[in-house]
């Protein structure tokens, strides 16, 4: 979008009924409808690299679906994030689901196309194994960056059966490729059995804090964004939210449920408190809608990505207008 084309929004859902239709993240027009956006939404079918139950390849689906009903005007930010800015549902990419280093490599290159065109990424999952090529895509844009990492597992593991890749090692991978800014690393909604308390201690040397689901729960999301915002300062930041950070009474539908985790509230408040942050890019995954029920876990993971995008389309409304400013004078 040029600076003085107005985006195009969603369907009028008081027109079009909300379940006609084909459905795009929020009844967004396809990117190709728009030639270029300022948000791509797209959607990463690939679960190849879980440990337990299969299935996110179905997810960003899911969450389109459950996003028919997401409207227009985000009242806890105050802002109607499809108007500040161009937001449009880039589809998928296709990633080969029987050989994951190539599909790492094709979901590293799709993303990198998409930065290319200026825009930020909303990424639906997938599984955690994604996260990694979308770092490094990121990073190949804006040097390391800041990590917030919502999830129940540390996914700072080493190999899983040897292999590098997988749903628990993406973020191990990224800090021993450097595309992380290891002075910025938190993990948030940490809780479970691990395999020892070696864990921890590998997981602190790479550099990350953890926020765990107790520490939300007895501490409130306002102070715990606080700690998050201060950790971060004006990095670049990528936000990670692997959907079994939320209770399974919360995210029935994921493939590695752990009990005793944050409620939906508590994950959309944080992020809210993150609105100030430079958002450059984010992630929702692990949402496997064949253990859903009534859309739980989707309308939860459609509700996250619409806060984030909520905060990149705000960011880059207010560096538009500084930009204007400063070209005025
Ligand atoms: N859900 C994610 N991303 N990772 C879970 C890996 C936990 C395990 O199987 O040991
Ligand atoms: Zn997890
Ligand atoms: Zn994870």
């Amino acid at each position: 979008m040029s600076s003085n084309e107005m985006p195009r929004g969603p369907i009028d859902s008081s027109r079009i009924p909300r379940y006609a239709g084909p459905a795009t993240f929020a009844r967004l027009p396809r990117l190709d409808e728009v030639g270029t956006t300022d948000v791509a939404v797209v959607g990463v079918p690939f679960d190849a690299g879980v440990s337990y139950r299969p299935g996110a390849r179905f997810g960003g689906n899911a969450i389109r679906e459950a996003s028919r009903l997401l409207r227009p005007y985000n009242p806890a930010q105050d802002a109607s994030p499809f108007a500040l800015a161009q937001v449009a549902d880039a589809g998928d990419i296709a990633a080969n689901p029987f050989n994951i280093n190539e599909a790492v490599e094709t979901i590293e290159a799709a993303a990198g196309d998409l930065l290319g065109t200026g825009a930020r990424m909303m990424t639906l999952g997938g599984d955690h194994t994604i996260a990694l090529p979308l770092l490094r895509s990121v990073a190949k844009k804006h040097g390391p960056v800041a990590l917030l990492h919502f999830d129940a597992h540390l996914d700072t593991w080493d190999t899983y059966f040897g292999a590098e890749y997988t749903h628990g090692t993406p973020f191990r991978r990224a800090v021993e490729e450097g595309i992380l800014d290891t002075e910025a690393l938190s993990h948030v909604g940490i809780r479970g059995p691990l395999y020892g308390k070696q864990d921890l201690t590998d997981d602190e040397k790479l550099g990350f804090g953890i926020v765990t689901s107790s520490d939300v729960y007895r501490r409130g999301a306002d102070e715990v964004a606080d700690q998050l915002r201060q950790r971060i300062g004006d990095r670049p930041l990528y936000i990670s939210i692997d959907i079994d950070c939320l209770d399974p009474a919360h995210a029935p539908g994921t493939g590695t449920p752990e009990a005793g985790g944050m409620t939906s509230r508590e994950l959309l408040e944080i992020l809210r408190g993150l609105a100030s942050c430079n958002l450059v890019s984010a992630d929702v995954v692990e949402v496997a809608p064949a253990y859903d029920h009534a859309e739980i876990t989707s309308v939860a993971a459609s509700h996250t990505a619409y806060e984030l995008t909520t905060i990149m389309s705000r960011q880059i409304a207010a560096n538009r207008a500084a930009g204007a400013a400063e070209a005025a004078k």
